[in-house]
């Protein structure tokens, strides 16, 4: 990937894309001079997105590093004045760079008021008044912001991360079809990401995320795998279960259960038997004040009938879910689908701030905004199971103007590469390889001489994409891959060890899960329904058994009779409930299926 990078690129738009033949010369040589303008100025736009994306990313984690040290030698100094010192740094920081473009990307992220870090607390800067986040931390904190600044800090003890490389090579998926031929899902795909690194696997629906994100995470379906994935280049073994974090797509979680709930049962049930349970408590409040959820650890989950927390800190309970057990790995799918961009970029930055904390971190997303797209460390673009590319996410756009593929107009470069990756070539400069090739195809398009109308197909492009990748990168970077990884031996056998630690025994997570179970159906239980129906019932009975002798056979069959109505009453009304049950049900369900118009 270097050795592109290192490369002049062919297609300068500025330059009027001069270069030579093959994937240099693009179809955008032809166009008309305004048309030449706009892509300049895209192509600059997206250039300059990159430059100054990665100064505010070098300016943020400065800031961050300072933070920590402040942290380290606050000792037991008032937290205000700690967060005063810290917040003077930073201010002088932002000074430094305001006169660089760096600053107005600095502005839109400090905009975002997340206020909590996995190193240590990071106020926003006096001074900028973007935030309209109620979570943000001031200077005039109220003493529960004081507590939540203290338990940031006390998370610098925690226990380490084992970090784990990850790499994988060739990885193949294929699923047995009843009739015909086996289904291929994925066509070897090869990559590595490292610790302190955020993987983003993209690409456009159905074109195996998901499917690579779960055998990456050692929890493969039915289908056949072939192709190598090396954890510290050693195999997948159980014992890494435990380092392993995975956040599915739908979120699992208990309607009835608070957030603070959720999380301290989690920890209760995962957290290795070593640790006191006065000790997971604390571990689960930390999460909460690391993940920002401290305004809403006491409201309900919720669901579909149940209003509850919103859709960004029902993701980061999720999250948090994962992070109690201090995972090497995270695998995450799709965080950030449903929710709007600004609490997507929190999502995202909270991977980041994971991430930097020494864990690997790996995600599919969907359609991520630019400011998104340029958190990320790595990216994997896939389109139909083939790699399209693998490297650096600030590198992808130099590689796809390097292949010919340069959007014509301003364009969000996630965007961009979901239509390269979809075939869809609209608004972007074809390169003359694959123009050459398809009118090659198409005699009587050429004999019409209508070439600039003419766009090359959904599979010829995917072609030329994969053909691209496989030729000018796929070598190189397998090459990188094969090479051992430079890590101690004592690295590798943690790895492998087959010391299994269970959480808690099985009287404990019984004892546990009853709890939890009873605490999540105590709306029912406690529903002021279900205690008259109780009451009502209790007292029907008493009236019907009202002075019966119970010690005569007269008075046994009278009990007898008198109940024998009220029984088949409660017979009844049992039976029209489930009827209802039933009813309701089916209306739900063809109601869910109309809001998705599969009727
Ligand atoms: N167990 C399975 N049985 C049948 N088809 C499967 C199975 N697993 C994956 N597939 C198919 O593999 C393809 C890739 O699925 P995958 O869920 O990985 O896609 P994705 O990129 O994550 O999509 P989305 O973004 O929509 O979630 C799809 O066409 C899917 O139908």
């Amino acid at each position: 990937m270097e050795s592109i990078m290192e490369k002049p690129v062919a297609v300068d738009a500025a330059a009027g894309g001069g270069g030579g033949g093959g994937a240099g010369r693009t179809r955008s040589d032809q166009l008309a001079p305004s048309q030449s303008l706009s892509r300049t100025a895209s192509a600059e736009t997206v250039l300059s997105n990159a430059d100054t994306t990665s100064l505010s990313r070098k300016s943020s984690f400065g800031r961050k590093r300072t933070a920590s040290a402040g942290g380290g030698g606050g000792g037991g100094g008032g937290n205000r004045h700690i967060r005063k010192s810290r917040s003077a740094q930073l201010k002088v920081d932002v000074e430094d760079l305001v006169s660089s473009s760096a600053a107005l990307s600095r502005a839109s992220s400090a905009s975002l008021g997340f206020s909590f870090t996995f190193t240590g607390f990071t106020p926003p800067p006096q001074g900028m008044h973007y935030s309209a986040d109620p979570t943000t931390f001031s200077d005039d904190d109220s003493p529960m912001d004081i507590e939540a600044g203290a338990r940031r800090r006390k998370k610098l003890m925690t226990e380490p991360t084992l970090p784990i490389y990850l790499k994988f090579t060739e990885v193949k998926y294929r699923l047995s079809a009843k009739k015909g031929s086996p289904r291929e899902i994925l066509g070897g795909i090869s990559g590595s990401v490292s610790p302190g690194e955020v993987l983003a696997l993209m690409g456009p629906s159905g074109s195996g995320k998901t499917t690579l994100l779960s055998i990456l995470g050692g929890r493969a379906g039915g289908g056949a795998v072939e192709g190598c994935v090396s954890y510290n280049d050693e195999p997948y073994s159980k014992s890494l279960k435990r380092r392993i974090g995975f956040v599915t797509q739908d979120d699992v979680l208990f309607t009835h259960l608070t957030v603070k709930e959720t999380l301290t049962y989690a920890a209760l049930l995962r957290l290795p038997r070593t640790m006191t349970r006065q000790q997971k408590k604390e571990r689960a409040m930390d999460i909460i004040y690391e993940l920002g959820l401290e305004r809403c650890q006491d409201t309900m989950i919720g669901g579909s009938f149940v209003r509850g927390v919103s859709g960004g800190e029902r993701k980061r309970v999720c999250i948090g879910n994962e992070i109690l057990i201090n995972p090497s790995l995270l695998f995450l799918d799709e965080p950030t689908s449903g929710l709007d961009s600004t609490t997507a970029l929190r999502i995202v930055q909270l991977l980041h701030d994971i991430a930097e904390d020494g864990k690997t971190v790996i995600t599919t997303i969907h359609q991520p905004s630019s400011r998104l797209f340029h958190k990320f460390d790595k990216l994997i673009l896939l389109g139909k199971g083939s790699l399209l590319y693998f490297g650096k996410a600030s590198e992808a756009m130099p590689y796809f103007q390097s292949i010919g593929c340069t959007p014509l107009i301003a364009m969000n470069p996630a965007e961009f590469l979901l239509d390269l990756a979809n075939g869809n070539t609209n608004d972007v400069s074809v390169p003359s390889e694959l123009d050459d090739k398809v009118h090659m195809e198409n005699h009587t398009l050429e004999n019409n001489n209508s070439k600039n109308d003419y766009r090359p197909s959904a599979q010829d492009v995917h072609e030329y994409l994969v053909d691209a990748y496989e030729t000018r990168v796929a070598f190189k970077e397998k090459k990188k891959l094969l090479a051992p990884l430079p890590i101690s031996d004592d690295l590798k056998a943690t790895i492998t060890s087959s010391k299994r630690e269970w959480g808690t025994s099985w009287c404990q997570q019984y004892s546990i899960l009853f709890c939890r179970g009873i605490k999540e159906r105590r709306h029912d239980y406690l529903s002021w329904m279900r205690i008259t129906q109780v009451i009502a019932t209790s007292i029907i009975l008493g009236l019907l058994w009202w002075h019966s002798d119970p010690s005569t056979l007269k008075g046994l069959e009278d009990q007898h009779h008198k109940t024998m109505p009220f029984y088949a009453c409660r017979l009844a009304y049992c039976f029209s409930l489930l009827c209802f049950g039933v009813s309701f049900l089916s209306l739900l369900q063809s109601s869910h299926s109309l809001k998705r118009g599969q009727c």
